[in-house]
């Protein structure tokens, strides 16, 4: 406990400004003693200017400086210094300065810097302050408040009835001496807090039944979302399954589709083999009957086929290995064409799998930039999105992130300052209150101090003789200190202040304990806003849902209605989609099957027409070598008439006929000539007409019968004959070895005109 050590005074009151004077304080006690107007009340008046610089009262216009009349003097300097050691050796020595002037008619009163000095342990140090500061300095280090220095231990004796004054004064003047007001502040504050806390927690429970119904609501939907969340993870297995079921179906019918193919080429071979074989037993039908009616015609068409016949055969073996070898061509073309055909298949098979894969990311992307666009409120990214404006979108979000980060980072620092602001309140109101706590402490000691002290001096004044006059004065002074005394202690006792501190500290207890409640709560409607924005977020994503799905039921509705074969519903929509999806894959199967079958029947047509041309081709050149050849006989017959081929059977048959004609003719001028012979030897020998049997009845006659008879052996001449069948025979000849040639023509333009 600090005590005072020693004052020293010049130039207040009585004290001259000249010289100055010292009083020392003794321990346990010191009392001073002096007649009246000796200065005892200065003493204090000093004392209690030394440490709270309060001026006694009505010391105003320089009443508690030394009169400058007195001693002849415009302008004194009061000056006190004090004193005081704070345990264990740190010794303040505070020294507070007046000036009065006095002038003709004023006198100005001023009041110049204090200091304090102080010194420990050897050292010292001089702190030159201003009033206010110095004041609080010599408080502190005292350890006594200014209230209980002005109120209790320096009380001015103009004022030391204050304990009589009204209830609100001696309240005012309680709190001040027990500083009170800082607890009662608090209260206030706590009141006006717990008020504001009140009217929040109002709003909060009102909010809290909004967010509850929300919370239920958000809850009902969480579950929906759950089970719709499961049922599409059901249906999206099963859709796998069916998916790989139907995988499965297409792998099998591309494989009964291939052995399909297969067989069907094996049919459209067997077709084709039996075609051929019917042709050819055609052409052996034909062949026999040709062979027939050749066997049967005349020796010589026979030995001309027979001439021709390994010429013939020879021909037709070069064309049947030709067309082998060109069939094995075709037929490997067409192996390979049908591979590339199927490796092509599954290709395009494979790009449209990734090209419906990428769309799909695509729109996925699309749909993630529209909903982060809406739910940051960034405009122009609802339309239709390219790469451009995707990757615009991109770097958009990217700098919104980086400032949502600086924000955040501000907001963070923010709390942190607040918090460590709060704590420091916290701190700094606790400490206030262990040092109240002290000070209460403090209080109790020096009152106990106090009544010990009276009790020596009540001792002590029983053994001092006084006359009876003063003693009673004393006596009855004394007893109205007792009373006083008691009157306090037991105003102290009934005032009930331990018990009212008490409670007040439960009651701050309290205000705490419904502080953290309140903090806690502000935690859980921190978090319930929370959960209500994410709700409201929900909500707003359900109708964009909504809207979205209400936007695609307008845009496909005749669509599904069409795939679905009527109206549709949401609930079962993705059931009847995949099942009419099925119904069209299915009918696409089948078409795509029917597709492939008219392909490939496609494919045999366009083969058989290939062929078909070419043996037309072939054939063609063969009506035009057969045409040519028959032609060219025909024009031995007649170099200058433009005969068909058509005309070589009656070219034939005339010429067959003619020859009979020469023949006949030849056999006739043959027994003509014999006849003529016989004649002319009758003649000769005979002198006779052979036919009339009559002698000639003249040399003349005969002559003339001699004549005539040479005239008709020369007009019966073999030569020219024989020379005309030879020609015909072997023109007959030409046109009998084109006649193959011939029927090849008709009959392949017969063909010609049938197919
Ligand atoms: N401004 C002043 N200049 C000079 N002397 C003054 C001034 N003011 C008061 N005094 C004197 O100072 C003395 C005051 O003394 P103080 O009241 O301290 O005496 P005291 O011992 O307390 O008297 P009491 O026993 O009657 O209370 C008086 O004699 C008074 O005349």
């Amino acid at each position: 406990m600090s005590r005072i050590d020693k004052l020293s005074i010049s130039g207040v009151r009585s004290f001259s400004h000249i010289e100055r004077q010292n009083i020392a304080f003794f321990t346990p006690l010191t009392l001073i003693v002096g007649y009246n107007g000796s200065g005892k009340t200065t003493i204090i008046e000093c004392l209690k200017y030394a440490t709270t610089g309060e001026l006694p009262p009505n010391s105003k216009g320089g009443a508690f400086i030394h009169d400058p009349k007195l001693c002849s003097a415009n302008e004194v300097l009061a000056q006190v210094k004090l004193r005081y050691i704070v345990p264990p050796s740190t010794s303040y020595v505070t020294t507070r300065s007046l000036q009065l002037t006095v002038k003709k008619s004023t006198r100005s009163q001023r009041t110049l810097d204090g200091t304090l000095m102080i010194q420990c342990d050897g050292e010292r140090e001089s702190v030159s302050s201003k009033e206010a500061n110095l004041n609080k300095i010599v408080s502190d280090t005292l350890g006594v408040s200014p209230a209980v220095l002005d109120a209790v231990i320096f009380c001015h004796q103009e004022e030391s009835l204050w304990p009589m004054s009204e209830p609100a004064a001696l309240k005012k003047r309680f709190d001040e001496i027990f500083e009170a007001m800082k607890y009662t502040k608090a209260i206030e504050n706590l009141k006006v807090l717990r008020k504001k806390q009140g009217e929040k927690l109002a709003k909060l429970k009102a909010t809290e039944i909004g967010d509850k119904q929300n919370k239920d609501k958000a809850e009902k939907c969480q579950a929906s979302c759950i089970h719709l969340g499961d049922e599409i993870e059901t249906l999206r297995g099963e859709a796998m399954k069916l998916h790989e079921q139907v995988q499965e179906a297409t792998k099998n019918a591309r494989e009964r589709r291939e052995a399909a193919n297969s067989f069907l080429r094996i049919v459209n071979d067997l077709q084709t083999k039996t075609d051929e074989l019917r042709i050819r037993k055609a052409t052996l039908e034909e062949s026999k009957a040709r062979m027939d009616e050749e066997l049967s015609g005349p020796d010589e068409r026979l030995q001309d086929a027979l001439a021709q016949y390994e010429e013939r055969v020879a021909r037709y073996v070069q064309d049947i290995e030709e067309n082998r070898v060109q069939y094995k061509e075709y037929k490997d073309s067409l192996d390979e064409s049908r591979q590339k055909h199927s490796e092509k298949l599954a290709e395009q098979g494979r790009l449209q799998s990734d090209k419906a894969k990428y769309e799909r990311q695509l729109d996925s992307r699309v749909q993630l930039v529209q909903q982060a666009a809406r739910l940051h409120g960034i405009r122009g990214f609802d339309g239709d999105l390219d790469d451009r404006k995707v990757q615009t979108f991109y770097e958009r979000i990217q700098r919104l992130l980086v400032d949502k980060r600086h924000e955040l980072d501000r907001l963070q620092a923010e709390n942190a300052s607040e918090m460590d602001n709060q704590t420091a309140v916290i701190t700094e109101l606790e400490g206030q209150r262990s040092r109240h706590t002290q000070n209460r402490v403090f209080a109790k000691q020096r009152i106990t101090a106090c009544e010990r002290t009276i009790a020596a001096l009540q001792r002590d004044l029983n053994t001092v003789e006084v006359d009876e006059g003063a003693k009673a004065i004393l006596e009855s002074e004394s007893k109205d200190l007792e009373l006083r005394l008691q009157q306090a202690s037991h105003d102290l006792r009934n005032g009930d202040f331990d018990n009212k501190l008490q409670q007040q500290e439960i009651h701050l207890q309290q205000l705490e304990a419904e502080s953290s409640r309140l903090s806690r709560e502000l935690v859980e409607s921190t978090r319930l806003l929370s959960d209500r924005a994410q709700l409201e977020v929900r909500k707003e994503e359900l109708s964009e849902k909504n809207r979205r799905l209400s936007t695609l039921q307008t845009t496909w509705n005749d669509k599904l209605c069409a795939l679905l074969g009527g109206s549709w519903d949401h609930a079962t929509i993705d059931r009847e989609f995949h099942k009419g999806l099925g119904v069209k894959i299915q009918a696409l199967d089948e078409a795509s099957r029917e597709r492939d079958d008219i392909l490939q029947q496609l494919k045999t047509i366009q083969g058989n027409l290939a062929s078909i041309k070419e043996k037309s081709k072939k054939r063609d050149a063969e009506i035009a070598r057969c045409k040519n050849v028959v032609v060219t006989a025909l024009k031995n017959v007649d170099s200058e008439a433009e005969l068909g081929v058509d005309a070589l059977p009656a070219e034939i048959e005339r010429l067959e006929t003619d020859i009979v004609v020469l023949k006949n003719d030849m056999s006739l001028s043959t027994e003509m000539s014999k006849y003529y012979m016989s004649c002319r030897k009758s003649m000769n020998e005979k002198n006779k007409c052979e036919l009339c049997e009559r002698p000639f009845a003249n040399a003349g006659e005969k002559s003339r019968l001699a004549a005539k008879i040479k005239s008709v052996l020369d007009q019966f001449g073999k030569s020219e004959l024989e020379a005309e069948l030879k020609e015909n025979e072997q023109i007959l000849g030409e046109l009998r070895a084109a006649r193959p040639q011939s029927e090849t023509y008709m009959r392949l333009l017969t063909e010609k005109k049938r197919s």
